[in-house]
């Protein structure tokens, strides 16, 4: 007997009787979908066969998804998309200014075709389709790209991360502050590589904050969990009077102050150094910002956290959550998927829908809790709310 099933014999059986028609029918559907005589008599009929490739397709898209992931890292770790941008290349010139064998290298750019990433227009001759464009112009992607190589080796075993609380991982060390949670916060070279990363992704994440909510009528905005200031600087930069406040830990406020002043809003900007779930926060502001923090965290310290920003705003302050958060659409279904796994690897959070986090918020004690929806919600959904 297969190790399948074995395993479904011990899973105790449900009464199928009892079941709503809709799963009865998915139950029926599964046995013929399951039957190869089934899917043979599919593949025979001209407009179902189509169905059914895309079906084995998307199957297929699955089984294939870690060795596509890799074509990418390849191309990004070697500068291709980088190189292709505002002129198409030869195979040759390609291999020499890469460093790899035109035999090989022909390997990696006809899988880039076949992924959407590059066109090949004639013959040896390569340019960027519309996803490797995407990929040239924003430095957050390619930086995404890159720390994925942490998080491809702690899935190496993803039966065991999923049975391990706790595991040690590589996304553990890297967010110091999830390893260092509660004690003081990590030092400034541990906070260095994920501000970076955070700094660097943070442009697609503001353009879609900054375009679902109006900012104008804001006088102070404090970002808390602001990181190096991306994200105020993004909004300063949309909205000349806005004045800045940021409180992170305090060896991130110290990169804040020097990339704020770097980008000369030293004088609209006060930075706080702290932790957010136990020390007062800055209460001058009359928006608050929490951007893809909640999500880094368990349920107990989110209650913690938004339970101290309740305690220290004002009556009045408008409360913005924005991340990306589980939903319906196609965004933000893959979003779930994508940071459920992460989640798992970096051994704290989760990807929340707009419905948990509007209900943390309003037993916390916060008012007129709304969930707007951004251009993408593959990158971000927003809930607001009044202190
Ligand atoms: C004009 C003519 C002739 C034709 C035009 C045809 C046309 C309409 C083409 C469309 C072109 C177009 C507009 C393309 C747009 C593409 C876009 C916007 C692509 C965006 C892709 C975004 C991606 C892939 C985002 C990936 C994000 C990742 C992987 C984020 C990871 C985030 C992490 C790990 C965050 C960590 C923080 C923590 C720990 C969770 O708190
Ligand atoms: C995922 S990053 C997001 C940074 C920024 N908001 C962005 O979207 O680019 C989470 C941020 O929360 C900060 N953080 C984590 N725990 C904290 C704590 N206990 N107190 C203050 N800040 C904290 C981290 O230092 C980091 O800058």
């Amino acid at each position: 007997m297969s190790a399948q099933s074995a395993k479904s014999q011990i899973i105790p059986p449900v009464l199928t009787d009892s079941l709503p028609l809709a799963l009865r029918l998915r139950l029926w559907r599964n046995r013929l979908v399951a039957s190869p005589r089934f899917r043979q008599l599919i593949a025979r009929l001209p407009l179902l066969r189509s169905i059914g490739n895309r079906k084995a397709n998307d199957l297929f898209r699955l089984t294939g998804g870690f060795i596509f992931s890799q074509v990418l890292l390849a191309g990004v770790r070697l500068g291709l998309y980088e190189t292709l941008q505002g002129a198409p290349a030869t195979t040759g010139v390609l291999a020499a200014h890469l460093g790899i064998p035109e035999g090989r290298l022909r390997v990696l750019l006809r899988a880039n075709v076949c992924l959407g990433l590059l066109l090949e227009p004639a013959p040896d001759l390569w340019v960027l389709d519309d996803a490797g464009a995407v990929l040239a112009s924003d430095r957050g992607l390619g930086a995404m790209v890159l720390h994925h190589a942490m998080l491809y080796r702690d899935l190496t075993e993803p039966d065991h991360l999923l049975r391990t609380a706790g595991a040690q991982t590589e996304l553990r060390q890297y967010w110091a502050y999830v390893r260092d949670m509660g004690t003081g916060g990590p030092q400034a070279a541990e906070v260095d590589g994920y501000s970076l990363l955070m700094r660097e992704s943070q442009a697609m994440m503001a353009d879609c904050i900054l375009a679902a909510h109006d900012f104008g009528q804001t006088r102070i905005l404090l970002d808390v969990g602001g990181g190096d200031g991306a994200f105020l600087a993004a909004a300063a930069d949309r909205h000349a009077s806005l004045q800045l406040r940021l409180f992170d830990l305090p060896a991130v406020a110290d990169r804040a102050v020097c990339h704020l002043e770097s980008l000369g809003l030293g004088a609209r900007t006060r930075v706080h150094g702290g932790d957010f779930v136990r020390d007062p926060l800055p209460d001058d502001a009359d928006c608050v910002t929490l951007v893809r923090i909640l999500c880094d965290h368990d349920d107990s310290r989110v209650a913690a956290l938004l339970a101290n920003l309740h305690r220290s705003l004002r009556p009045g302050t408008t409360l913005i959550v924005a991340e990306a958060m589980d939903g319906t659409s196609e965004g933000a279904r893959l979003s779930a998927a994508y940071f459920g796994f992460y989640f798992l690897a970096m051994g704290s959070g989760r990807c929340r829908s707009a419905q948990e986090i509007a209900g943390f918020l309003s037993s916390t004690g916060f008012q007129a809790v709304r969930t707007v929806t951004t251009s993408n919600p593959l990158i971000a959904t927003l809930v607001t709310a009044r202190r």
